[in-house]
């Protein structure tokens, strides 16, 4: 796999998951079925150090984007249950401490994942999508399947989707349907999630780390055995585009 040179604070980023476990080695059942050697658990970034390197790094991302394409913006931060509900608040709070002024009015929203049937009652907490420009912001994009039941919710909330961040692009192609269906890859040339899903919603897809930063920032580290791992697995499930 082909790495570029890693910025320091990527570098900084991928250094502080290790030492959180939130970067770990191992053998993990993935949402997709699929077996990895390594797994990004972001649900560890629950410290207030670890909170504020995260939502630093999101908020950067995200402003930067901003800063290149001035004609793009949005109303609302969604982070689907339930990874997305940290990141969402937290992004939101750094986003208006990069730049008030432009920042200032984001709201945040997330949803439930049961119904609420008395109070207020309801699927969602936060601001109302409806008429609103929404990206969705979430942990980990493997197969895009939690991505797309994002999508879903926001289309169900009459909101209109402009942009997609996750932490960490794990890189790999679309699931066969012989995965689908728990039976293992076929082994056949598939795009990758991350393209996919720019193609069918033609909003930017952005993330913090890429399986190739984390390759580098390992490499950086000395770790030689992780990083085999990883660009083993990579090579198995790497995408065709
Ligand atoms: O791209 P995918 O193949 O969908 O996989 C990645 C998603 O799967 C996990 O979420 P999960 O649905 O388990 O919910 P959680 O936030 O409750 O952990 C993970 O947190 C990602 O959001
Ligand atoms: O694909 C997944 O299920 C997945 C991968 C990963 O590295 N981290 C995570 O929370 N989920």
């Amino acid at each position: 796999m082909a790495t570029s040179e890693l910025p320091e604070w990527k570098a900084k980023l991928i250094e502080l998951a290790l030492k959180s476990n939130i970067l770990t080695f191992g053998s993990f059942k993935l949402k997709s079925n699929r077996i990895s050697p390594y797994f990004v658990n972001c649900g560890l970034f629950c410290k207030a150090n670890l909170i504020r390197a995260i939502s630093t790094a999101y908020a950067r991302q995200i402003d930067s984007y901003a800063k290149e394409h001035p004609e793009w913006g949005f109303d609302i931060l969604f982070g689907p249950a339930y990874k997305g509900i940290p990141l969402c608040v937290t992004t939101a709070e750094k986003l208006a401490g990069e730049d008030e002024s432009k920042w200032g009015d984001i709201a945040y929203s997330f949803n439930r994942k049961e119904v609420k049937d008395h109070g207020e009652g309801g699927l969602m907490i936060g601001e109302s999508m409806k008429g609103k420009r929404v990206v969705i912001i979430d942990d980990v994009m493997t197969a895009g399947t939690a991505i797309r039941e994002a999508i879903d919710i926001i289309n169900g909330q009459g909101g209109k989707l402009v942009g997609i961040i996750v932490a960490i692009d794990r890189q790999e192609k679309m699931p066969s349907q012989s995965e689908k269906e728990g039976k293992g890859d076929d082994g056949t040339p598939r795009g990758s999630t991350i393209a996919e899903v720019r193609r069918e919603t033609g909003v930017p897809v952005m993330a913090v780390l890429t399986l190739s930063d984390m390759i580098a920032g390992m490499k950086k580290l000395g770790r030689e055995e992780e990083m085999k791992q990883m660009e083993e697995y990579y090579q198995r499930y790497k995408p065709s585009d």
